[in-house]
């Protein structure tokens, strides 16, 4: 037997693995790692977060990201060099991080690595008759095993295209798995560059755990941001706060198919973008906002498309109040926190630092979670729901 295999089928077996998660989200603020000691799978998951940083994207690196970002139309030898590199680079900033926090490399038993997403175009998005819902991550997942010397699981998102889910929300999973309560309805909103939130029974019932992306959370805003003032976001909200909201920009934001689209659904920034906002604002004749107004009404619009998506969602599932607990970069933004909860009066809001996980850590915790998942776990049944298919995520790749 290939040794590699022999090892994996332990890994399996142990009653503790440490798994470090890799995310680099829409942001392109740089890639999250997460050094989680899990035991269990499924409900009995347990994670304990045993290290936390993010490895900064430089200009030069986000630039080159940018260039095959979301776009239509790009260079596709860019796109083919990138898919090597950022594995590559990806598995270096594992032993980096692993070497800072004084622990070896054979004392990880896995990488659980999202990769880049760069193109999302489930097919409420893209619309051609014929094709499917399709996502594309980049950061080949051999590359990052061979460049950390660790057994790695990636691209974690088309198995569940393959069952028929858009590839996305996948935080439905970890967010069940970790953070569901008995006798508290809880819902999970996570704000990163586009927005989502996992709807977590009190009952712990799995078949009517719901999840959706809302729309924006803060790509527009660090789009606007660095238009303006050359920063890569509004920091807490300060410009937005000196703003006021345009009704007439904010409806015509607002009025986009996307937001008809019956849930579960998901988006991206390949809608949610600068032509979006143009656009909106010649139909408005708001074209001569000032900036501050522009990032009120932009940060109004992410905490308006949220709390609709959430009220609905409350409304159809006769939930009456559940506790939000908010995480991502947009849990740092006062002005959106603040205006969300003015929003949603019946609801009481924390942060999933409260649950013992941070918020900014979150996500990259997920891969693990999904990772061990597909290694020790897969029997929870969410029922046959479009949205959260009862599959288990992840390709392997060995590191020799
Ligand atoms: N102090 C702050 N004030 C305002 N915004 C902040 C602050 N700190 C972080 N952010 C926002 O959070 C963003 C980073 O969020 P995060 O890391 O959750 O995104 P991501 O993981 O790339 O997104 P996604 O979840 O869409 O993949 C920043 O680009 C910024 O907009
Ligand atoms: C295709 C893709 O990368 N989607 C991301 C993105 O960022 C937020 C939102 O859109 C979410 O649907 C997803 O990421 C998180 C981690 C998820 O799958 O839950």
């Amino acid at each position: 037997m290939n040794p590699q295999l022999q090892r994996l089928y332990d890994i399996a077996q142990k009653p503790e693995r440490r798994i470090v998660g890799l995310m680099s989200g829409t942001s392109l603020d740089g890639l999250d790692v997460a050094l989680c000691r899990i035991t269990g799978s499924g409900g009995d998951t347990h994670v304990t977060l045993e290290q936390f940083t993010t490895v900064p994207y430089d200009e030069p690196f986000k630039d080159s990201i940018r260039a095959v970002f979301a776009k239509k139309q790009i260079d596709f030898e860019h796109l083919t060099l990138l898919n090597e590199q950022i594995g590559t680079l990806h598995g270096h900033w594992v032993t980096d991080c692993l070497r800072t926090w004084n622990v070896p490399a054979d004392a990880v038993d896995l990488v659980a690595s999202h990769g880049q997403t760069v193109y999302h175009a489930p097919q409420q998005q893209h619309g051609r008759a014929g094709y499917p819902n399709a996502t594309l991550q980049i950061g080949d997942g051999d590359h990052v095993a061979a460049a950390a010397g660790i057994i790695t699981l990636s691209d974690f998102r088309q198995r569940h295209v393959a069952h028929g889910g858009e590839g996305a929300p996948l935080a439905v999973y970890g967010d069940y798995f970790v953070f569901s309560q008995a006798g508290e309805d809880r819902i999970l909103l996570n704000m990163g560059g586009i927005a989502n939130f996992t709807y977590l029974p009190g009952s712990l019932d799995a078949g009517v755990v719901f999840t959706t992306d809302t729309g924006p959370g803060n790509t527009l805003l660090d789009a606007y941001a660095r238009h303006y003032t050359g920063k890569s976001y509004d920091e807490n909200g300060q410009m937005a706060a000196r703003g006021h909201v345009s009704t007439d920009l904010l409806a015509a934001l607002l009025d986009h198919p996307f937001f008809a689209h019956p849930f579960p659904k998901t988006t991206g920034p390949e809608v949610f973008n600068m032509a979006y906002v143009r656009d909106a604002q010649q139909r408005s004749l708001t074209t001569d906002l000032a900036a501050d107004d522009l990032m009120a009404t932009l940060t109004r619009f992410s905490a308006e498309s949220i709390t609709n998506a959430i009220g609905q969602t409350l409304q159809q599932a006769g939930i009456q109040r559940p506790r939000i607990y908010m995480s991502g970069g947009g849990a740092h933004n006062p002005i959106l926190t603040q205006t969300i909860a003015r929003l949603l009066p019946g609801c009481t809001f924390a942060k999933t630092d409260e649950l013992g996980i941070p918020g900014d850590a979150k996500e990259a915790i997920l891969f693990a979670v999904l990772a061990n998942e597909a290694l020790a776990g897969g029997s929870t049944n969410f029922g046959d729901r479009q949205g959260v298919p009862s599959v288990t995520m992840g390709k392997i790749s060995f590191y020799k």
